[in-house]
Parts: C-alpha cells; sequence; structure tokens
C-alpha cells in the first residue's frame, strides 16, 4: 500500500498558547486537523465562558486563510468554577468540555484543584448534561514516585470520583501506562483515554540514556518499554476507548533548556507521518482513521469529518529540526527514525 484516504483526523488534546506562539504553531495543526480539543492552561488560565469565548475569538483571527480548522473549547476546572457560567458555555455549544488538572501535577496547573469535595457539584452537573471531563491523571503527592503518579492516581482519585458521580464522561488525558489502558477498557462506555503521538514512540530511556533529552521531557514523563507497548497495542486494536490527542505542546528551546526545563514535545508538525510509520510497524494502517478520525468523534458525540486527507508513501519526509517564533525556536519532535508518509496537499 503506497496510499491511503482517511476521513479528516481530528486532534483531541492541544496545546496553541496565545500570542506569538499561537501564531507560530496553529498552522501546524490547521494543516491537517479538522477540529481539536484546546487546552485551557494559558497563564491566566481559561477559567470563564467568557475567557473562552475571547481565546476562541483570538485562534478564529489566527487561523490561516481559507483554512476549516475549528477549536473545541475547553474550560480549565477551578475550586471557583461558577456552576451558571459552565452550564450556558455548554448549553450554547462553547465549551466541548473541561479540564481537571490536580494542582501542581503539570505545565500552568497551579490554579487546580485541591480538595475533589469542592468541585463534586459541577462534576454532577457535567454528569447530567453529558458534558466530558478531560483529565490530567497524575497524583500530585510528592511521596509517589513521578513513574507511578499515574497508576495512583486511577486508584486513588480517579476512581472515586467516577464511583461518587456516576454516569459523569471522562477522558484520562495523555495515557502512558498499561494500568491506564486496562483501566479505560474495563471502564465501560464512560471513560475513554488519548494517546499522544510521542508516548507511542520513546520510552523513559530515551530521555535518559546516553545524555539527557529536554525534548524528550514531558508529563506525564515516558515510562518504561512494557507499557510503551500496551499503549501501541491500544492505539493500533481500532477500539472505540481510544483516540489521538497529541498534546502538542509547544515551549521555546530557551524554556526547555535549563536547570529546570519546561515539559511538553512538539509535535503538531509530524504528527500524522509519525503515527501513519508507527501503524505501518504494527501492520495496522488499516486501524489508523479509527484512531485518528473515527473514536473521537463517536466518543464527544460530534460527526465524523466530511472530507479526507491522503497520506502518500515514498522518500522519507523533510520537516524543520525547529520552528521560528517571535518567542525564539521551538524544536519539533524527533521521532529517532526515518519517516516515510507524507500528508498530500
Ligand atoms: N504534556 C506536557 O508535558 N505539558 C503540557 C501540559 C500537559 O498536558 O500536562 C503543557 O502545557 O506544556
Ligand atoms: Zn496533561
Ligand atoms: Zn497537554
Amino acid at each position: 500500500m503506497d496510499r491511503l484516504t482517511l476521513r479528516r483526523p481530528d486532534d483531541w488534546h492541544l496545546h496553541l498558547r496565545d500570542g506569538a506562539m499561537m501564531r507560530a504553531v496553529l498552522p501546524h495543526s490547521a494543516a491537517h486537523f479538522g477540529r481539536a480539543i484546546i487546552m485551557p492552561n494559558l497563564v491566566p488560565p481559561v477559567v470563564t465562558a467568557r475567557d473562552a469565548a475571547e481565546y476562541r475569538d483570538r485562534i478564529l483571527a489566527a487561523k490561516p486563510r481559507g483554512s476549516a480548522f475549528q477549536p473545541l473549547m475547553t474550560l480549565y476546572l477551578t475550586e471557583e468554577t461558577e456552576l451558571r457560567d459552565l452550564r450556558a458555555a455548554a448549553e450554547i455549544g462553547l465549551i466541548t468540555a473541561v479540564k481537571l488538572y490536580p494542582a501542581g501535577a503539570t505545565t500552568n496547573s497551579a490554579s487546580g484543584v485541591r480538595d475533589f469535595t469542592k468541585v463534586r457539584r459541577v462534576l454532577e452537573n457535567m454528569a447530567q448534561i453529558g458534558l466530558p471531563l478531560c483529565v490530567h491523571g497524575e497524583v500530585t503527592d510528592p511521596e509517589i514516585d513521578i513513574f507511578d503518579r499515574e497508576a495512583a492516581f486511577i486508584d486513588r482519585v480517579l476512581d472515586p470520583i467516577r464511583r461518587d458521580v456516576p454516569g459523569l464522561r471522562v477522558v484520562m488525558e495523555h495515557v502512558t501506562t498499561s494500568d491506564a489502558v486496562d483501566y479505560v477498557r474495563g471502564g465501560g462506555d464512560d471513560i475513554a483515554a488519548t494517546i499522544t503521538t510521542h508516548h507511542l514512540v520513546i520510552n523513559r530511556n530515551h530521555i535518559l540514556a546516553g545524555g539527557i533529552k529536554p525534548h524528550y521531557y514531558c508529563l506525564p514523563v515516558a515510562k518504561r518499554e512494557t507499557h510503551r507497548r500496551a499503549l501501541v497495542a491500544a492505539a493500533t486494536s481500532g477500539e472505540a476507548s481510544f483516540f489521538l490527542g497529541t498534546d502538542s505542546a509547544p515551549h521555546t528551546d530557551a524554556a526547555k533548556l535549563q536547570p529546570c526545563g519546561c515539559a511538553g514535545c512538539f509535535t503538531a508538525p509530524n504528527t500524522l507521518s509519525v503515527l501513519a510509520q508507527v501503524f505501518e510497524a504494527e501492520g495496522a494502517l488499516d486501524r489508523l482513521e479509527a484512531f485518528t478520525s473515527l473514536n473521537g468523534p463517536a466518543f464527544y458525540r460530534l460527526p465524523v469529518n466530511t472530507d479526507t486527507i491522503t497520506l502518500e508513501r515514498g522518500a522519507p519526509v523533510e520537516y524543520p529540526a525547529a520552528i521560528d517564533t517571535d518567542d525564539g525556536p521551538v524544536t519539533v519532535f524527533d521521532p529517532g527514525m526515518p519517516l516515510h508518509w507524507r500528508v498530500l496537499d
């Protein structure tokens, strides 16, 4: 097979940032994706309906001319989130989901939730209206080893919340462990998971062996190879509970390459080429469309995109090692292998 036509993919977890950074990164997602769930962890975060409407308008204004890319907005859940504001935003279709960051778990999560009893009423209302909760699933307890924080989150936080609030629809974002894959598989129709591009390619050795590689540092941090294999198996299985959320998370090189560097991999420019390579290696190219274009809309109860994209296999695809922004260069994810699948214009 050297040509592959798919329903146009969507990205169910994307960081576009704001200002100069947004203008530089947005065209890379808009070139390939129909829609994307836009993560709200700006500084300050997108917490009110008004913040979301203004952010959406800034994205639409920065969108390349002629692009039909649709940002699907989210609210950043805080202990002060107002129920009325959130319900109104959902009713008019301004927001597609709400994002839960445990306070301190990841980039710009300081305004996140510490005491989960304080958001219970909001969660109950979300269950009632079927509004999905996107979850960064890591505990923040410094006593818990960073490689165990996702598995611990399932037992200590996520499962108790789901028992407490039956019917709450949850997307466990950027899963990195076989524990999360198993939990989502056994969790019924109200839970799904996004899987990133980079977690299908790297394990923790890529970050640490032979010298430290800050551009592979993201959260949740990549785990051991057995976990990566579980993610590849889930993504390539075609199972409805697993879909693409790239978590493309641009930071300038200056912010990544320092004694305390930021977490995040910037994968927007080459994501689809990397994914096709991974699926081909598994003999699963026929299930790429389910992962990139069908399972996400089904969970979010949205129609699939009506148009298609075509990938073609050939000589290795060229992509920039970094993109320029007015804030400085942003390094593009290096999958460490030649990519033979290019997206045709
Ligand atoms: N994934 C990351 O390592 N970073 C994300 C935040 C997040 O998705 O947790 C970011 O905003 O930079
Ligand atoms: Zn996250
Ligand atoms: Zn993210």
